[in-house]
């Protein structure tokens, strides 16, 4: 099994099941021997959290969303995710910048154009690679309709500045999300979140054994609870 640093994004809109199965898969990673750093975006570091707390608590332009959002990115990415890839560790992100080109970008509304340009200037530069732009390995799509994540959502927490929008809002984060998976279909996993619990462990272990990075006993078992 390969030791090299692993860096994998989980994505999809508010109530995919996203958080349900990072720590789970975290498991599955440590029982195999791998070290992992299990993180989030916005936010990761103390002052990418900061920034978190305004992004979901006060109300401001799209550029500014965008530029907070990536501006956390770059410090999440210089303290945590570019060291401990070098370190060989498995990282896991809920969220990365598939999340800024669905909300800010499909969402909002705001130029991808420019996200773009954002995106490589905050990712490249880093590390012992500095013309490579850093991207997941992997990114596990939580795709399923807006409408169900909304009844999750419901019974589960009060919602933050972004769960509070209306279906539209989540229709055009949806189709930013699947237009990202389409522009990159070898880093794209899409999993039907629409199933059982068991079914999306099911779909997240395959991809992972297919890929060579789990083991296959870590299939049949395991799996949030
Ligand atoms: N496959 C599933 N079927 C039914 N409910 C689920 C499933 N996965 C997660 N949930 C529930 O849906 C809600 C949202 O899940 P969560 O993991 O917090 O989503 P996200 O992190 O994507 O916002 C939680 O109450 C969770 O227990
Ligand atoms: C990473 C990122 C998140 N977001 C939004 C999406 C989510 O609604 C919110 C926080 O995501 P999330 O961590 O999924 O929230 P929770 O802890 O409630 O599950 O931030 C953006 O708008 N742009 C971004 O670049």
């Amino acid at each position: 099994m390969a030791t090299r640093g692993l860096f994998i994004s989980f994505e999809g809109i508010d109530g995919a099941g996203k958080s349900s199965h990072i720590e789970p898969l975290a498991e599955a990673f440590r029982d195999q021997g791998r070290t992992v750093t299990r993180t989030r975006e916005p936010g990761g570091t103390p002052l990418a959290e900061s920034l978190r707390s305004l992004l979901l608590g006060e109300a401001m332009d799209p550029l500014t969303e965008a530029l907070l959002a990536f501006a956390a990115r770059r410090d999440h990415i210089c303290q945590v995710i570019a060291p401990a890839l070098a370190r060989g560790e498995v990282v896991l992100c809920d969220r990365f910048t598939d999340a800024t080109f669905a909300y800010q970008g499909a969402g909002r509304g705001f130029s991808t154009e420019t996200l773009s340009i954002l995106e490589r200037m905050v990712q490249t530069g880093i590390a012992l690679e500095p013309d490579l732009m850093l991207e997941p390995h992997l990114t596990l799509w939580f795709d399923l309709p807006p409408a169900l994540a909304a009844s999750r959502l419901e019974s589960a927490r009060a919602p933050d500045r972004f769960e509070a929008q209306d279906a539209d809002f989540f229709a055009r984060v949806a189709q930013g999300y699947a237009e990202r998976a389409q522009s990159a279909p070898q880093r794209f996993v899409r999993i039907d979140a629409a199933q059982s619990r068991h079914s999306v462990w099911q779909q997240i272990t395959q991809a992972l054994v297919r890929r060579g990075w789990l083991a296959i006993m870590v299939a049949a078992g395991g799996g949030p609870r």
